[in-house]
């Protein structure tokens, strides 16, 4: 039995960098009294070193490898809220590991990801001269991808964690009473924008 009662395993965040799903995450688990786990947390704890030197040290690729492993465990056996890293979608086999629970894509507009993510080294695949132009792209990119997997969009632009915390759940729940607990039986996505 999952988070809020309806399906199995966590309920998991998704997003851009800098979406929220770090602090939307531990709100949600938090009014939800269950645990909260963060991939990008697990993976340099599980790795003992900070995911710029594993880029650094290893290359993207290297990282996603541990990455997909990591959520692959993860989404087996934990029954909270799950946050993972901006990039985990860009797996076709975490998307469909992802189907069969329920998503909650944190979105949110090019300014404010900018802004919100700032020039943290932190975050290597933004550290580079145009941080505004990557972002960009890496949007452009990945909507269509973060999309495929939601059960709920929530947009985040001009709002405070605990109201976006509050609309996740509502859609979660409207969710579960129309498709009988099952988010795999109806696609399409709720956007709570
Ligand atoms: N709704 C919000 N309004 C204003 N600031 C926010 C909001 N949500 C998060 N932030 C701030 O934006 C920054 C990024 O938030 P957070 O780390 O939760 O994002 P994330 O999606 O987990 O990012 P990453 O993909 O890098 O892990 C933090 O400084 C956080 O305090
Ligand atoms: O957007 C991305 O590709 C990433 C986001 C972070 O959460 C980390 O998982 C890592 O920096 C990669
Ligand atoms: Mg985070």
């Amino acid at each position: 039995m999952g988070a809020t009662g309806g399906t199995d395993g966590p309920i998991v965040v998704v997003g851009p960098p800098g979406s929220g799903k770090t602090t939307v995450g531990r709100v949600l688990a938090e009014r939800l009294g269950v645990a909260f786990a963060d991939a990008d947390a697990d993976i340099e704890a599980g790795q003992g070193r900070t995911i710029s030197d594993i880029f650094a040290e290893d290359g993207e690729d290297a990282f996603r490898a541990i990455e997909e492993r990591t959520i692959a465990a993860t989404l087996a056996d934990h029954d909270g809220v799950y946050a993972l890293g901006g990039g985990a979608i860009l797996s076709e086999r975490t998307r469909a590991r992802l189907r069969e629970h329920t998503v909650v894509f944190l979105n949110v507009g090019m300014a404010e990801g900018v802004r919100r993510t700032g020039l943290s080294s932190a975050r290597p695949l933004l550290a580079g001269v145009n941080p505004r132009a990557t972002y960009k792209a890496l949007l452009d990119a990945r909507l269509p991808l973060y999309r495929e997997v939601a059960t709920c969009e929530v947009s985040t632009d001009e709002r405070t964690p605990d109201d976006i915390a509050a609309e996740a759940l509502r859609c979660i729940d409207e969710r579960h009473r129309s498709s009988g607990g099952n988010p795999s039986t109806d696609p399409s996505t709720v956007r709570s924008t």
